[in-house]
């Protein structure tokens, strides 16, 4: 488990460097995309819809390939050393929780009992331990959610990327999931890459705030969110948190403003 560094001390964890991504039918989902991610970042990519925050999260999760330009990696990466959760909690409805939960192990060869304390422990940081003979069926979607954020923590991943995943669910639901979400950043002391569109959840959440904008997509802005973590209740009602949403929604206007 590894300690966050202070924000000015990290150390590079991966870069986009100078990312085209171009669709078939001329689509330029991204020009000219740079970004350095250090180790202990909470980034947010925040923009308006098909400013190519997705089409960035599966370049980084080498899912696809970019058309011009590099995603570089500080050492090479290995397997479990990324976690990926999507807006839809994807689980195999025929497996127990705990079954889900193995499935990045399973990828990787190993035995279901040389790693099930593992699952245990990844089960407790989202708070389904008691859970983890159940089916999917069974649970509510907040609860789903936490068993997919649960199977992309199981390996330690250094990097955990996110696209949308509370989009879907109710705002207590989604304010207490940013709660734990930073809990478990914490204690596992990885990165995170959190696509949203919200600017309350990026505020709360990140370090860093890279706002983009449409056609092309591109990165017209980024800020630090420069508050103190662990963050909770007291930071989402302090004046602080008001005065960055509010230069969030600037910079967001903008970025609408650049696609317009
Ligand atoms: N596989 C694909 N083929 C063709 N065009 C694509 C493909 N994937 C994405 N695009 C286009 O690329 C652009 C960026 O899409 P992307 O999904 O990355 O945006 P986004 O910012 O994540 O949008 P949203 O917030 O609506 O999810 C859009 O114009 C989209 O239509």
């Amino acid at each position: 488990m590894a300690q966050i560094a202070p924000f000015a001390e990290r150390d590079d964890l991966m870069r986009v460097n100078a990312v085209d991504k171009v669709f078939p039918g001329n689509v330029q989902a991204l020009r000219a995309m740079s970004l350095t991610v250090r180790e202990g970042d909470f980034i947010s990519l925040l923009g308006p819809s098909g400013c190519g925050k997705s089409t960035a999260l599966r370049l980084i999760a080498g899912l696809s390939e970019p058309t011009t330009g590099r995603i570089e990696w500080a050492t090479p990466r290995a397997q479990g050393d990324l976690g990926v959760v999507f807006q839809e909690p994807t689980l195999m409805p025929w497996a127990t929780v705990a079954q889900n939960v193995y499935l990045p192990f399973r990828l990787e060869g190993k035995s279901y009992a040389a790693v099930k304390d593992e699952i245990l422990e990844a089960l407790k940081l989202v708070g389904l331990e008691k859970f983890q003979n159940a089916y999917p069926r069974e649970l509510s979607g907040g609860m789903k959610m936490r068993v997919s954020i649960a199977r992309a923590m199981v390996t330690q991943p250094k990097l955990i990327l996110m696209d949308e995943p509370f989009a879907a669910l109710d705002e207590i639901t989604r304010f207490k999931l940013n709660n734990d979400l930073l809990e478990m950043q914490a204690r596992i002391g990885c990165t995170v890459i959190f696509v949203t569109h919200s600017v309350f959840e990026s505020v709360f959440l990140s370090d860093r705030i890279v706002v983009m904008a449409a056609r092309p997509g591109r990165v017209i802005d980024e800020l630090h969110v420069d508050e103190p973590y662990p963050r909770g209740e007291m930071f989402r009602t302090s004046s602080e948190y008001v005065a960055h949403c509010r230069a969030a929604s600037q910079a967001l206007e903008q970025a609408m403003e650049a696609a317009a």
